[in-house]
């Protein structure tokens, strides 16, 4: 067997079937061996170089049964092996294995797998099962070209989550031996900011985009970094004060614009670029990250896969949020250097209620339904709200396309960088602790105190919130429920920046209650640390969360989250139950629904009476949260397992 690299065991495999019928917990897979094939065949495939002809090719989900006998009938050896029908309870044909004759008996049933918290918190099918054989004789070492397209990467640009998942995300696939890139403007504000950008070398390699009516001529820049290729795409439309997207005066006009030279520039990149020697070649799998990244799925399809080009090459979109999908009037389209007759999938018709006057025809072209309708792939940050987007309440008018598109659309819930949020060394706090010793945090929260102004009080609870001053956030609720609140013995300080009513509102809240609140406007990463270790509690009230960061943070050093029940809050904060024995209990925090101030306000109290008065609770709630697995390398491998089957399957258009 030690020839055996790699067996194609699913050939339809659980990504292709109805979604009710290939879940970890309800598939239980039996073999059957009614049209047996007595063989003796061994695979020889080089799965390393080759992902897509060998693990993809081989195991697509559209070959039939009888392309996979005709494949093994070339290769034939002298050790005994047989083929077996791998069928689920109802009778679904799921895969087929090759099984050592000796093993026969054993494998006649197979125990459903165990499934750990980690794996409930996303909808993907467990790793390949070719390991799990008894003979340790098939490692697959599969690596593949990752190209990631977004808008922000940390440290490089940041406004909030998703530059921390594009920032960690590619080093932990890196770390796992994959090629991977990741293609990100290059912004430039003419300030010392730009230093972030130093280490990023010209590649002096201007490319020509043919987009809005004229030949856009950019450039790239290429930092090496951590296993990764950091590619910049430079163009005078990326060079200019304010954050990615706009400043003070508002939203860059031109921000559709930009973000179609980012997506024509990610797909030459691959094509044109040669990283350390060598270019990524055409077969990717690029991962187009929120709206702003939502033409690449369309431009393999329209641009590329006509003229030959791309054809190896498959796209999984990543909605981080669907709130914001790129949507633009309809005229524009003539701009987006697409053949005209690809209209029809960025195609938007507003409903009649949402249109401004009576001449308004609704007409529009959005972005991100265009990913979603060409993407080979859907992912979001989380099960729960790739359940949400599905639904008429959390979808933002896609949620039918995403219905349609069910079988292919998985949650896997975001990890976080431990190293740069990590309370045993992180730099930008007072003092440093961890679960061995937390006299650190203590010591934290009196120096947090102390810079806000407030009085030093270690036995007041601390309340932090950190976020885009945005509705998500449900700052409305925090303002509403803001004067009850301030009637108990707590202290409370924000820090955000984003819509100016809610900035206002934060001054004259400070204003009004100087011993207890502290609104600080900004978007400053060292306080947003110092927030983290120093309260007692984060308090996430919003309407809607994909996955959320900032209660992982918030647990990771010994601060007790408070949130809504929503989106990937409800899937990784567990609510606190005083029943349960402390040795049994998993609860991480306090979770409330419905989106009202009483329900807020009753989880507060409970949080904050369980802080006064129930110190081992509370201590019990610090611990499990510190010790909780957020760590990048689960979700890689989810991540990886789509990758496999996007690679796997032909490309969806
Ligand atoms: N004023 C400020 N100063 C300093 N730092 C600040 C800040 N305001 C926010 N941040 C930081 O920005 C990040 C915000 O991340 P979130 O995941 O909470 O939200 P966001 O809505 O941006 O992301 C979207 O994408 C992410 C990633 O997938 C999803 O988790 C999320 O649900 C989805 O809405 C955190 O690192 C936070 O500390």
């Amino acid at each position: 067997m030690d020839s055996l690299q790699l067996v194609p065991f699913l050939l339809l495999h659980p990504s292709s079937l109805p979604p009710q019928t290939y879940t970890n917990s309800s598939l239980t897979r039996k073999f059957r061996f009614p049209t047996l094939l007595k063989t003796k065949t061994i695979f020889s495939v080089n799965a390393h170089a080759d992902a897509g002809a060998g693990a993809g090719a081989a195991a697509s989900s559209q070959d039939g049964p009888f392309a996979f006998e005709d494949q093994i009938s070339h290769h034939k050896d002298d050790k005994a092996l047989v083929l077996a029908r791998e069928t689920d309870d109802f009778g679904y044909l799921v895969g087929f294995r090759l099984i050592p004759e000796s093993g026969l008996e054993e494998l006649m049933t197979v125990p459903p797998p165990a499934t750990t918290e980690e794996d409930s918190s996303s909808d993907v099918v467990g790793k390949p099962e070719v390991a799990d054989t008894e003979e340790e004789v098939v490692k697959i070492n599969v690596s593949y070209n990752i190209v990631f397209v977004t808008a922000e990467a940390a440290p490089y640009s940041k406004t909030g989550g998703l530059a921390d998942v594009c920032g960690s995300l590619p080093i932990a696939l890196a770390s796992r031996g994959h090629r991977v890139m990741v293609v990100t403007p290059r912004y430039i504000h003419g300030t010392s900011e730009d230093l972030k950008f130093a280490g990023a070398v010209d590649l002096d390699h201007c490319t020509k985009i043919f987009c809005f009516g004229a030949a856009q001529e950019i450039g790239f820049y290429h930092e090496y970094r951590e296993g990764v290729d950091w590619v910049f795409v430079d163009h005078p439309s990326f060079h200019r004060s304010g954050n990615p997207y706009g400043d003070k005066y508002g939203t860059f006009g031109d921000n559709q614009f930009r973000f179609t030279l980012l997506s024509h520039a990610a797909c030459e990149a691959p094509l044109v670029l040669p990283l350390g020697g060598f270019t990524y070649g055409e077969k990717c799998l690029f991962l187009a990250n929120d709206w702003h990244a939502s033409l690449v799925p369309v431009l393999l399809a329209a641009k590329y896969r006509p003229h030959g080009v791309y054809k190896d090459a498959r796209s999984i979109l990543v909605i981080h949020n669907i709130a914001h999908q790129g949507v633009e009037p309809a005229s524009t389209y003539s701009n987006l250097g697409l053949p005209t007759e690809w209209y029809g999938a960025l195609e938007w018709v507003f409903p009649t209620w949402a249109r401004t006057h009576a001449l308004d025809t609704g007409e529009a072209v959005n972005f991100l339904k265009g990913a979603v309708v060409t993407a080979d792939r859907i992912v979001t940050v989380s099960k729960g709200y790739s359940w949400e987007i599905t639904t008429s309440e959390g979808g933002c008018g896609l949620h039918e396309l995403l219905s349609s598109r069910r079988s292919i659309l998985n949650g896997i819930t975001n990890g976080i960088d431990v190293t740069e949020w990590d309370p045993s060394c992180d730099k930008h706090i007072a003092c440093n602790y961890s679960v061995d010793d937390l006299s650190g945090k203590a010591k934290c929260k009196i120096f947090l105190q102390e810079e806000l102004g407030f009085p030093l009080r270690p036995d007041c609870p601390l309340i932090g919130f950190i976020g885009r001053l945005d509705y998500q956030k449900g700052i409305d609720l925090i303002r509403l429920t803001m004067p009850e609140l301030m009637e108990a013995d707590v202290q409370f300080v924000m820090l955000g920046s984003g819509n100016p009513v809610y900035e206002d509102w934060m001054r004259a809240t400070e204003s009004a209650y100087k011993d207890k609140f502290r609104g600080w406007v900004g978007f400053n990463v060292p306080i947003s640390h110092k927030i983290t270790a120093g309260c007692d509690i984060l308090l996430m009230p919003s309407a809607f969360e994909p996955c959320g960061l900032n209660q992982l943070y918030a647990m990771r050093y010994g601060t007790i989250p408070v949130v809504h029940e929503t989106g990937g809050l409800r899937d990784t904060v567990h609510n606190f139950n005083p029943y349960i024995e402390e040795s049994k209990a998993e609860s991480t925090g306090w979770t409330f629904s419905p989106l009202t101030k009483e329900s807020m306000l009753a989880a507060l109290r409970y949080a904050i009476q369980t802080y006064n008065e129930h110190k081992s609770s509370w201590k019990g709630l610090m611990l499990r949260g510190m010790t909780r697995d957020c760590t990048w390398g689960n979700a890689a491998s989810q991540y990886e397992q789509v990758i496999e089957w996007a690679l796997g399957d032909p490309p969806y258009c």
